[in-house]
């Protein structure tokens, strides 16, 4: 499975790594005895075949019958039983070598798409929430300080990565931040640290050019053949003259970034009042379940009705949630693809599992669901949990299909109700673009909003996203109730209501 797309199984990664270290430190040490048990040896006989070696005349010496014995015996046993068996088996490398296998296969470890997906992370993080490239460096996010700085090599492999994924902007920043720290702490061996210092300098030049910079391209691979004429700068010159400079820049931009980014923010669109006064109240009628603890309602948006319900949930509840989603595997997000196909994208980066209404746990959140939406459970999906990864996010989408709806749905997702299953320590907030509305995540908290209007058309108003996390780790439970199952609960009269979508189809 894949790391990087949740915080939880990136834990199993540190526990790889502990094995790592506990297993190579037991085999350098079984090593290091093996090693002086054959200097040991070698000394012995070498000490044999000096001694003989000073005899005045070798032949005369080994003429000696005892003499000739001892020189076949010491080739033919000792060099074989003492050094060349077990150099050749070497026990504890093999050993070593069948862990490595048995720990990568049975934890997993991560390859190059993580490092990958982990920096495409970072990045999105700094895109969204305006992150400086040299704040993130020194472990400041958000105005806050975290005693976790980065050194010059991993912001060289950060910028290295991004110029890959062809993010030649970012990728600049991060080579300059990896050039500045290495000159402001420089290698010891002189030799050394110039050539750290043409790497960058190179991989500098290359982004500068894609930048659409040819002339500062240039003179940073020229800055590198000054003292090194025969440096690979040399070929990466010639190479360029060939190419036309920022004809590889594309900006990736949607319709709806700019809202996207300035909610994930925490700021609103506009100050424009909706006219309703948005209070919350305690609701202890919805319900008989609700007349001795009222449920605590926060209407946070009316029109379409997007309500907040607090305190749904407690600790214990969620441990058994999480109990239960550990003994399943939890796997990539994927998004519904055209002709309904699963596809994984960097759209959505999150981990998940399905859970089903028979356990104690899921018991009372099907009541809970029921009780407060006046819905069927019936007809609705197992509960989705899911777990966000490094800059894990979900862009802009509506929970509805519209089209394609899958073959065993009795009609659309008409409700959705998201349980927060942590508090996030930075970002991860729950945004809805076209509606100027952005919710910080509250553990135990629930909320809930119809995706279709009363006639069942889909309501657009909806799209919604999950923030990319800054820090922390962000788990919600996704429980989306069909139309189909619903004749007896939605006594409200169904006249269209859909004219409303109308004015948001093509808005951001
Ligand atoms: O993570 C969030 O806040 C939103 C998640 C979501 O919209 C979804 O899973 O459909
Ligand atoms: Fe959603």
């Amino acid at each position: 499975g894949e790391f990087y797309s949740s915080v939880d199984r990136m834990q199993d990664l540190a526990q790889v790594e502990q094995e790592l270290l506990n297993a190579t430190r037991l085999y350098l040490e079984q090593q290091q005895q093996q090693l002086e048990l054959y200097i040991r040896y070698v000394e012995q006989i070498k000490e044999e075949h000096e001694w003989a070696m000073e005899q005045a005349h070798l032949d005369e010496y080994l003429g000696h019958p005892l003499h000739a014995f001892r020189l076949i015996k010491r080739l033919v046993q000792d060099w074989d039983a003492v050094v060349f068996e077990p150099i050749v088996a070497n026990e504890p490398k093999e050993e070593f070598r069948q862990f490595l296998e048995a720990v990568t296969t049975d934890l997993g470890y991560p390859n190059h798409l993580e490092l990958q997906g982990a920096v495409k992370g970072l990045a999105r993080l700094q895109n969204v929430y305006n992150l400086s490239t040299s704040h993130l460096a020194e472990g400041e996010i958000g105005g806050y300080i975290y005693d976790s700085v980065l050194e010059w090599r991993e912001c060289y492999e950060i910028g290295v990565q991004l110029f890959d994924l062809g993010d030649y902007r970012r990728s600049l920043e991060w080579l300059q931040e990896a050039f500045t720290l290495l000159r402001r702490n420089p290698e010891e061996d002189e030799e050394q640290h110039a050539r750290y210092m043409s790497d960058i300098r190179e991989y500098a030049a290359l982004a500068n050019f894609e930048v659409g910079n040819p002339k500062k391209a240039e003179n940073l691979l020229n800055r590198i053949l000054e003292p090194l004429p025969n440096h690979t700068a040399q070929q990466t010159l010639k190479y360029l003259e060939n190419r036309e400079p920022g004809k590889n820049l594309k900006e990736k931009t949607h319709s709806w970034s700019a809202n996207y980014t300035r909610l994930c923010q925490g700021r609103r669109l506009s100050e424009e009042s909706t006219g309703h006064p948005l209070k919350c109240f305690l609701d202890g009628k919805r319900h008989a379940y609700y007349t001795l603890a009222p449920l605590q309602v926060e209407p946070v948006h009316l029109d379409p009705d997007i309500n907040v319900y607090h305190g749904m949930l407690n600790s214990e509840q969620i441990l058994s949630i999480f109990e239960e989603a550990d003994k399943l595997e939890m796997i990539r997000s994927a998004v519904a693809g055209t002709e309904g196909a699963r596809t994984v994208k960097d759209l959505r980066v999150s981990q998940q599992t399905w859970l089903n209404y028979t356990s104690p746990v899921m018991g009372s959140i099907s009541r809970i669901i029921q009780f407060v939406s006046g819905l069927d459970i019936a007809g609705a999906e197992w509960m989705q949990v899911a777990n966000y990864g490094v800059g894990g996010q979900y862009e802009p989408h509506p929970d509805y299909f519209e089209v394609n709806l899958p073959k065993d749905f009795l009609g659309d997702r008409i409700s959705t109700s998201m349980f927060y299953l942590s508090d996030v320590e930075q970002g991860g907030y729950t945004v809805f673009t076209k509606l100027n509305l952005f919710l910080p995540p509250v553990k135990g908290a629930l909320v809930m909003w119809h995706n279709l209007h009363r006639s069942l058309d889909v309501d657009v108003r909806t799209l919604h996203a999950g923030c990319p996390v800054i820090v922390g780790s962000k788990r919600i439970g996704n429980i989306w109730m069909h139309s189909g199952y619903q004749e007896f609960r939605r006594p409200c009269n169904l006249t269209s209501d859909s004219y409303k979508s109308l004015a948001y189809r093509d808005s951001v």
